[in-house]
């Protein structure tokens, strides 16, 4: 997969090159390329931003350095297209469903913006040659898109083929498909069996598989309904047995 972003704070990017995304692009799964939207502007001061038209609190970013810079970073006659996401917080909500969609796309280019926003016009002329998703990940107050890019980015580049190295991590997602799909990670433990007079759960030494899921099961029931029963009103009532509604 391709990855193209396109801020005026490149600097906020450089933790895609750590951890897991840069051992990902060091191994060629994954090409990340920074762009400084200010390469695309022509005046001295290389302004990317001015006063919205109607009034108003706050700066809108301008569409002329945008246009360029989308010309450039996603030729019109390139074939195919990238898809462009524009993380703002009047968006889709960004959830693990769209992660794995956008993990099946080839290139994606990410527009941060900042201020109040980029000119409308922007999204619309980029709407005529690709598709164009706006995201949010959340509402509460963000000063732009580039944390929300760090997000959505490692939240796709994990499900990349090869990324993780144990697959089943993947499938062990608090809300991959399957068993666990859709509720919450229930506790984890590690030696020492105990520690400052806390004991870890009997079952998880037992060496009974099915029994210690059906514990880890429990576990993450019990701790959705409690911190998320939003996620319980969405379960699959099929997939529920009898020992769970019995929770
Ligand atoms: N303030 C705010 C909230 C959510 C969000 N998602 C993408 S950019 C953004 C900005």
């Amino acid at each position: 997969m391709r990855i193209d972003v396109i801020t005026i704070f490149p600097e906020y990017l450089e933790p895609l090159g750590v951890s897991l995304l840069g051992k990902a692009q060091e191994r060629g799964l994954l090409q990340v390329h920074v762009h400084d939207l200010r390469e695309w502007t022509t005046d001295a001061h290389r302004t990317v931003d001015d006063t919205p038209y109607g009034g108003g609190p706050g700066m809108v970013m301008k569409p002329e350095p945008w246009g360029r810079a989308l010309d450039t970073v996603a030729p019109p006659d390139a074939v195919p297209q990238p898809r462009l996401i524009v993380p703002t917080p009047s968006g889709r909500l960004f959830t693990q469903e769209v992660a794995i969609e956008l993990a099946k796309e080839p290139w994606l280019v990410f527009a941060c913006g900042r201020y109040e926003g980029i000119d409308r016009r922007v999204i619309e002329e980029a709407g005529t040659r690709m598709r164009v998703d706006e995201l949010s990940i959340g509402d509460y107050v963000l000063a732009g898109g580039e944390v929300a890019v760090l997000v959505i980015v490692e939240a796709v580049g994990r499900l990349l083929p090869g990324v993780l190295g144990n697959a089943d991590s993947v499938a062990d997602d608090s809300f991959a498909p399957g068993p666990m799909a859709n509720l919450l990670e229930g506790p984890v433990y590690t030696k020492p069996a105990n520690w400052r007079g806390r004991e870890v759960p009997p079952i998880l030494l037992s060496g009974h598989h099915a029994q210690i899921a059906r514990w880890r099961r429990d576990q993450a029931l019990r701790r959705t309904a409690e911190r998320r029963p939003d996620l319980i009103e969405r379960l699959d009532p099929a997939l529920l047995d009898e020992h769970d509604r019995a929770l």
